[in-house]
C-alpha cells in the first residue's frame, strides 16, 4: 500500500461513445488533488470502433468479447507508453477499461457489470502497478456499480474552493450528475456526494447521426438548433420507469436506444435531434428533483458541453446557472481519466471508491484489483 505522500498516477477512460481512449496524470493522495498533469487522446479507428461495437452487450466468454478486450489493450498500452514518456514519474494506472454490458439490477440474469480489458496484460506491458475492474465488487455487494467519478468530483469541488453545494454533470453517452458539499470533510461522509445517472445524453444522438445521416455527430448541436423539439415524445419519454426510480441507479448505454430511435422516427431530421436533445436534459431537470438543497450551479464535463443545442436546452430547464467545468479551470474532455488516476491512488491507499451515497451499496466499498508487473 502507499503512503499518504501525493502521487503521479495516470489514469484512463474508454467512454460508451467509443470516440476513443482518454488519458491523463493527476498528483494526488487520493484525497486532495494537488496538481493536473499531461493529457493525451488516442481515437478508436474504424475497424477498431466495429469490434468493440460487435461485443456490446456480451458477457465475458460470448462470442466477440476477447477481440474487443485485444483493441481495447491495445489502444491503452500505445497510449499510457506515450504519456508515460511525458509522465515517468507516474507510479500507478487507473485503467477503467470498455464498458461492454451493464446489468447492475440483473434484469437479465445475474447481477453483473462487464468491462473488457485485462489489467494484468497493461501492468506486463508498461511496468506499473495498473488498478482496474473498479465496477465489479460494487456490484458484487449490492451496488449499481456506477457512478464512480463522484468522489472525484468531490475533490475537484475542494480543489475549486467551492464553499457551497454545486453539481458535477458529465454528458457523455450516458448523463451522470455528482450533487457536491464541499463543506463537509470527506466524499464519505453522508450529505456529501448524492450521485447517479440522469438519463440517456449524447449516445441517442450519435446513434439517430449514424443511422439516419452517416455522420458520428452533430457537430455543436447545429442540426438541432435548427429544430423543433416535439414535447409529446419528450411527456413519453419521462414516463419510462427508470424516472420513477430513486438514486442511486444508473443505465447500461442502449437501455433507451429502441424508445428514443422510435420516438423520434416520425419526426423530421432536425426535430428529432432538437427531442432528443430536449430528453436528455429534461432527464437531468428530472434528476435535478431529487438533489437535497437547490446547488449554486451545475458545471458540465464530457463532449455534451460542445452540444450548444444541449448546453441551450439545460439552461433553460434548470432552476440554476450552467457553465463548463471550464469555468472552474477544469478540464471537461479529461475529467473522467483523471477520476480514474484519483480512484486508483484511492484504492491503492485502501480508501473506499464508492458508497451508499453513489451506488447504492450498503457499505463503503474500495472497488478496483491492483495488478502488479511480475517481469516475465
Ligand atoms: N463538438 C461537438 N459537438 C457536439 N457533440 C459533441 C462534440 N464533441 C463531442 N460531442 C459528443 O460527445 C460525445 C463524447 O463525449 P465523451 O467523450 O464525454 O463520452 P464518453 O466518455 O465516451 O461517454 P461516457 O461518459 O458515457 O462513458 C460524442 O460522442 C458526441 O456525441
Ligand atoms: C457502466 C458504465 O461504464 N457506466 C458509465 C456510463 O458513462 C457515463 C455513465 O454511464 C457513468 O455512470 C459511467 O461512467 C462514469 C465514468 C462513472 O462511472 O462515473
Amino acid at each position: 500500500m502507499l503512503k499518504a505522500e501525493p502521487v503521479w498516477a495516470l489514469g484512463t477512460m474508454s467512454g460508451t461513445s467509443l470516440d476513443g481512449v482518454d488519458a491523463a496524470a493527476l498528483l494526488t493522495d487520493g484525497e486532495t488533488i494537488l496538481g493536473f498533469g499531461p493529457s493525451a487522446y488516442r481515437p478508436y479507428s474504424a475497424e477498431e470502433r466495429a469490434v468493440i461495437r460487435a461485443a456490446f452487450g456480451r458477457w465475458p466468454g460470448e462470442a466477440g468479447v476477447e477481440a474487443a478486450a485485444e483493441v481495447v489493450e491495445t489502444a491503452h498500452a500505445e497510449l499510457l507508453s506515450e504519456l508515460l514518456e511525458a509522465c515517468p514519474e507516474a507510479a500507478l494506472i487507473g485503467f477503467h477499461g470498455q464498458t461492454l454490458a451493464h446489468d447492475p439490477q440483473g434484469l437479465a440474469g445475474p447481477r453483473r457489470t462487464h468491462q473488457a480489458g485485462d489489467g494484468v496484460v497493461l501492468a506486463e506491458v508498461l511496468g506499473r502497478d495498473v488498478v482496474w475492474d473498479f465496477r465489479s465488487s460494487d456490484v458484487e455487494l449490492g451496488g449499481e456499480g456506477a457512478p464512480l467519478v463522484p468522489y472525484f468530483h468531490f475533490a475537484c469541488a475542494k480543489w475549486a474552493g467551492l464553499a457551497e453545494p454545486v453539481a458535477f454533470l458529465n454528458l457523455g453517452g450516458v448523463g451522470n450528475v455528482t450533487y457536491v458539499d464541499p463543506r463537509e470533510p470527506g466524499p464519505e461522509v453522508p450529505g456529501a456526494v448524492l450521485a447517479f445517472d440522469t438519463g440517456p445524453a449524447n449516445a441517442p444522438l450519435d446513434d439517430y447521426m449514424r443511422l439516419h445521416l452517416g455522420q458520428a455527430t452533430d457537430a455543436g448541436g447545429a442540426l438541432a438548433l435548427s429544430g423543433q423539439a416535439d414535447a409529446a415524445a419528450v411527456a413519453r419519454f419521462l414516463a419510462h420507469p427508470f424516472f420513477m426510480r430513486m438514486p442511486p441507479k444508473s443505465l447500461d448505454r442502449n437501455e433507451f436506444h429502441a424508445l428514443l430511435q422510435a420516438l423520434v422516427a416520425p419526426l423530421s431530421e432536425a426535430d428529432a435531434l432538437a427531442t432528443l436533445v430536449a430528453c436528455a436534459a429534461a432527464a437531468v431537470a428530472r434528476g435535478g428533483e431529487h438533489f437535497p438543497s437547490p446547488p449554486g450551479a451545475v458545471f458540465v464535463a464530457g463532449g455534451g458541453r460542445h452540444n450548444r443545442a444541449l448546453m441551450a436546452a439545460l439552461a433553460q430547464r434548470l432552476p440554476c446557472a450552467v457553465a463548463p467545468v471550464e469555468e472552474l479551470e477544469l478540464d471537461g474532455d479529461m475529467l473522467e481519466a483523471q477520476a480514474f488516476a484519483h480512484l486508483a491512488v484511492r484504492v491503492a491507499r485502501g480508501l473506499p471508491t464508492t458508497g451508499p451515497s453513489t451506488t447504492g451499496v450498503s457499505a463503503l466499498v474500495g472497488g478496483g484489483r491492483v495488478s502488479v508487473p511480475q517481469g516475465v
